[in-house]
């Protein structure tokens, strides 16, 4: 039989439970001292690796460098592990006994004394139920502290095989989850659940989907699985990357600590708004721009922006050729550009040579058209004429013929097509004028290599973008849209995607190969070190800096541009993407996401319930592209970029598995009652999940007429003696990003939600909703309290959690944005175990309390 016992003192020696301790402590030590062994090893592989390639031979070197990198890992991963290393035992019925931990230890003879918790043969410790044991009949927590146990948590599965096993446990789990929050998520791999595990185990291959309401671990289980991929397929996901998204740099700040701690540092972890290099956004924009930003149309109307003339290309091109005046006006100029980007299919900074040739085909027709050959040729034998009278009268021979170019020096714009090939006087025009000052000047300003940023800005001239538009913008749009670009006004969450989808059209320039190229000194369009046509910097030691005198202002840009922009710097693509906070994606997002994951497999986590965004039906249409590694784009937009091509290869199906989770590990059930009240008004059919953890406390809702800083900075401070760990102020949006919606244009948008609101909400009592809250209003509640207070909006919240939150005007969250409700679900499901609500409004107390 086995005996179930709570601490009881039964005896010399202590408890029970003492002396389960004190036996799990003797095995907990052996286990340290053989990590302790390991260390030795792996430092003593890093300084033989160091001390062999001091004195060893140049090819050997990097099998060197090799180990001493792998031996530096190994010594990382043990470093890691030193905190809590073993943290399970299974006794199985087959008498086995498995101690499961952070990494695996194995004896000096290399017998398991702890199994890594990613391993299959862990698998059990986190499968097995009373219902389906697996073959365990115990499954024990041991809780840690550094290196000694201080606690064990027993579940019997199997009772009939229990002989002789003793069982304690007082609910330990539970009772871990109302632990205090310090402000940065930590693993769970002690007490990870079945339903859990499955989703951190599930086929590497393909889309994991995984959803779930606040709290059921959507975010904890992620990061767990890019652990697991990492161990079980490392050599798959490790060299190629895995990159975790996160909506903002509060949520990835909050969560950077859990992948290192399960001993991964490799991942990648980025939030929407700094997945572009060298762009940081922390801005939202309105909901209305917000929505325009976001839709897969963006990207015709950012395609025609490019293919727009740059602001402050000139609008004439003048040469002289042997005395004739050759131009091109606006109109023919804009024929040019149009006719190079239909051509060159998108990659409009590699264009430019492009450019550069149907510049000089243009110049040439112009040439012949205004008769400059016979021209040239008059002016040429008059010029002879003259000379060789001169000369003749000296007596000395008539002057030589000038000798023709070389077909080769002009092949660049005659010969290629063949079309033009074969005219010596057309070559020795392009030859001459491609050298001239006044034309790769021109060429400079007219095709600037651009960076994307320049574009979105140029956009900020409403006139451009109106011809960017299309019809893919309505005209009342254009204003407010242009305006949230203009000068030096903050980058959004959103405008990030738009920039990586117009870095997407620019591309980088051509990187020529060396091979076959003309020496610098030869090549026309080397000016001053500086490739013209790619940006390259060509120069090499014989590049006199002397020259730089002659460096045009717009070359020197160009110059630092390329060095200090990364504008080749090459898009990273991943093996493995994590998006979490998915629900909240724009198409936009989508696109700029699935450019990083060509090839790469997913696991996308969400709550369709907390969803802030809009069109989720075309948002989950660019997601399905992103994820089949296709293109997404607005339908209009498709279909033109595939007339007269050859259509697009189908995506290839990738398998997808999904997956609920149902259990809220983080809100007491009484938090979790008021959240279920407000998902009620805002998605009446969404089932809320079940919290298991009750504390007693109720939350408090506070009506306060003329609600201001004041009070919610009282209320905050009324928590700080009731918590130990963080407090979440969170305040409605600040002006700027609210949009200043009225609840009408909401309701007219969404009635069903707001008749529901009507009827059973605060607005049968008529109170117009406060104004949004500005960030002096955000100061006045922080100032002078402790850092474990912050203060955050409504966006702000997403993802995050704390020991008590305070809530505050629920009324004016709830109708900033058409899905106000939503985003007011997300704030009300923060807290672990106090919640506070403040709103000016009686309705709103009553509807948050009713059952
Ligand atoms: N098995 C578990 N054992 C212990 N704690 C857990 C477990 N699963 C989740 N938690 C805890 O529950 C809390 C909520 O987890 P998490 O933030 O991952 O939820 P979520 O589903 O992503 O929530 P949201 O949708 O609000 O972002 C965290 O503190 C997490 O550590």
């Amino acid at each position: 039989m086995s005996s179930q016992v709570n601490g009881r003192p039964t005896g010399p020696g202590g408890t029970v439970k003492d002396r389960e301790i004190a036996a799990e402590q003797r095995y907990v030590d052996r286990a340290y001292a053989r990590l302790e062994e390991m260390r030795a090893e792996a430092q003593a592989m890093i300084r033989e690796g160091y001390r062999q390639s001091l004195a060893g031979t140049k090819g050997s070197l990097v099998d060197r460098d090799a180990m001493v990198h792998q031996a530096a890992l190994r010594a990382q991963a043990l470093d890691v592990a030193d905190d809590g290393l073993v943290f399970g035992r299974l006794d199985l019925a087959s008498r086995e006994v498995r101690y499961i931990g952070r990494i695996g230890v194995r004896t000096s003879e290399h017998d398991s004394l702890v199994i890594d918790w990613r391993a299959p043969a862990a698998e059990d410790f986190y499968r097995a139920t009373p219902e389906d044991p697996r073959g365990v009949v115990r499954r024990r927590v041991l809780h840690s502290r550094g290196h000694t146990v201080v606690d064990l948590e027993d579940d019997l599965l199997d009772p009939d095989r229990a002989e002789g096993l003793t069982i304690v446990g007082d609910g330990a789990f539970i009772a871990s989850l109302a632990r205090t929050r310090e402000g940065e998520m930590r693993d769970i791999v002690a007490t990870i659940q079945r339903e859990q595990d499955e989703v951190i185990r599930a086929p590497a291959d393909g889309t994991v989907l995984v959803r779930g309401a606040p709290g059921t671990g959507k975010t904890a289980v992620a990061l767990h699985r890019v652990a697991y991929l990492l161990f079980r397929h490392r050599r798959r996901f490790g060299s190629r990357g895995v990159l975790v998204v996160g909506p903002n740099r509060r949520f990835t700040a909050y969560i950077e600590r859990v992948l290192p701690s399960l001993g991964e540092g490799s991942a990648t972890l980025r939030s929407l708004g700094d997945l572009v290099e060298g762009v940081t956004a922390a801005a939202h924009d309105p909901p209305r721009l917000a929505r325009l930003k976001g839709a897969g149309a963006m990207a015709a109307v950012l395609r025609r922006a490019v293919a727009d003339h740059p602001p402050d290309a000139p609008d004439e091109l003048r040469v002289v050729y042997k005395g004739v005046v050759v131009t091109l006006d606006r109109d023919a100029l804009d024929r040019i550009r149009s006719d190079v980007h239909r051509r060159s299919r998108g990659s409009v900074n590699a264009a430019r040579g492009r450019a550069a040739e149907a510049l000089l085909d243009a110049l040439w027709d112009r040439f012949t058209d205004v008769g400059g050959p016979e021209a040239a040729a008059e002016a040429e034998s008059a010029e002879e004429g003259l000379w060789n009278a001169i000369l003749a009268a000296d007596g000395l021979a008539e002057l030589d013929a000038e000798p023709a170019a070389p077909a080769s020096g002009s092949g660049r714009a005659g010969g290629r097509d063949g079309r033009r090939g074969g005219d010596p006087e057309r070559d020795r025009f392009v030859a001459r004028v491609r050298e001239q000052r006044a034309f790769t000047d021109f060429l400079v300003a007219w095709w600037p290599l651009r960076r994307p940023l320049d574009v979105l800005r140029s956009l900020g001239d409403p006139a451009r973008l109106r011809r960017a538009a299309g019809r893919d913008l309505g005209r009342a749009d254009v204003e407010p849209l242009a305006r949230s670009w203009a000068g030096d006004a903050p980058l959004t969450y959103q405008d990030v995607a738009l920039l990586d989808e117009i870095d997407a059209l620019l591309g980088s320039p051509p990187r020529p190969s060396r091979r076959g190229r003309p020496a610098a000194e030869d090549d026309p369009f080397v000016v001053d070190g500086v490739n013209i046509l790619t940006g390259e910097v060509v120069a090499d030691e014989t590049w006199e800096p002397e020259m730089q005198e002659l460096t045009t202002a717009i070359e020197r840009l160009e110059r630092s541009r390329r060095v200090d922009d990364g504008v080749v710097e090459e898009r990273p693509e991943y093996a493995h993407i994590v998006v979490d906070e998915a629900q909240d994606l724009s198409p936009m997002q989508w696109r700029m996401l699935g450019r990083r994951g060509r090839q790469a497999s997913w696991t996308i986590v969400e709550d369709p319930a907390q969803s802030a965004w809009e069109d989720l039906d075309a948002a989950r249409e660019a997601m399905e592209a992103a994820l089949g590694g296709g293109r997404a784009g607005s339908r209009r937009s498709s279909r033109a970029s595939s007339r007269g091509r050859r259509p697009r290869k189908p995506p290839p199906v990738r398998a997808r598995y999904e997956y609920e989770l149902t259990t809220n590990y983080r809100n007491s059930t009484e938090i979790a009652a008021v959240s279920a009240r407000v998902l009620a008004l805002a998605l009446p059919e969404a089932r809320p999940a079940r919290a298991v953890r009750a504390s007693g406390i109720e939350p408090v809702m506070r009506v306060v007429p003329g609600l201001g800083a004041a009070t919610a900075r009282q209320a905050a401070e009324e928590l700080l003696g009731q918590v130990e760990g963080t407090i979440g102020v969170i305040v409605p949006l600040p002006p700027e990003e609210s949009g200043q919606e009225p609840a009408q244009r909401a309701a007219e948008e969404q009635p069903t939600l707001f008749d529901e609101l009507a009827q059973d909400g605060p607005a049968q009592h008529g109170s117009a909703p406060p104004a949004a809250w500005t960030a002096a209003d955000r100061e006045r509640i922080a100032a002078g309290l402790p850092e474990r207070v912050q203060v955050l909006d409504v966006l702000e919240a997403k993802g995050l959690e704390f020991d008590a939150a305070v809530i505050v005007a629920p009324e004016t969250i709830a109708t900033q944005s058409p899905r106000g409700l939503r985003v007011l679900y997300v704030a009300v499901s923060r807290a672990t175990q106090r919640l506070t609500v403040l709103t000016a409004d009686p309705g709103w107390r009553d509807t948050l309390l009713k059952d």
